[in-house]
């Protein structure tokens, strides 16, 4: 890149900064802390401490800094997580797509935390995680099973991903981009 254009580059981002603010949610074991080190480094780790409460981490991409609410999906953290949801640009729910008993949990889950006024219209996108095992459900089949299409009251997407082999990571960092607002 030339010395002009980094230069505009550079003028560009003073006034067209965004910034966003996710919450990640999902039952424990999904990937959640997984996919903040996916989009934060490109890292990954067998060994994952499981999340206690929340944990709050700043990335910047571009432009962009998200602010991710990375929740704990354990049963006595699911509480909390409506509140950590309110006044966010975007859920992801994160889905371990290769733990076939435990998606009628995160079916159940997911909808209970809809059912929420004080998230309606939030945007959600849900994620299919660990492609990379050979038990993991199609797309399809997870969105059938998630209930997906029943969603009526917000826009819903679903992407399918690997932390661990960093497959579509790029495409939720674009998805997550464009449904960032605009800085006052
Ligand atoms: N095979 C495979 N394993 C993964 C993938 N992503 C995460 N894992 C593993 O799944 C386990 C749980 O990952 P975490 O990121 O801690 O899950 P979490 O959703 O944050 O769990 P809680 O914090 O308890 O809610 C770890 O052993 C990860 O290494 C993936 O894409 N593929
Ligand atoms: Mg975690």
């Amino acid at each position: 890149m030339g010395l002009w254009d980094s230069f505009l580059n550079w003028l560009r981002s003073l006034f067209f900064k965004q910034e966003m603010e996710l919450s990640l949610v999902g039952l424990q074991n999904a990937g959640k802390t997984s996919l903040v080190n996916a989009i934060a480094t490109g890292g990954y780790s067998e060994d994952m401490i499981p999340t206690v409460g929340f944990n709050m981490r700043k990335v910047t991409k571009g432009n962009v800094t998200i602010k991710l609410w990375d929740l704990g999906g354990q049963r006595r953290f699911r509480s909390m997580w409506e509140r950590y949801c309110r006044g966010v640009s975007a859920i992801v729910y994160v889905v371990d797509a290769a733990d076939r008993d435990s998606v009628p949990i995160s079916r159940s889950e997911l909808h209970d935390l809809l059912t929420k006024p004080s998230l309606s219209a939030i945007p959600l996108l849900v994620l299919g995680n660990k492609i990379d095992k050979s038990e993991a459900l199609s797309k399809q089949a997870l969105v059938d099973q998630l209930g997906l299409e029943s969603i009526k009251d917000r826009e819903v997407c679903c992407y399918m991903i690997s932390c661990k082999d960093s497959v579509n990571i790029d495409v939720v960092i674009d998805w997550l981009i464009k449904h960032s607002k605009t800085a006052k």
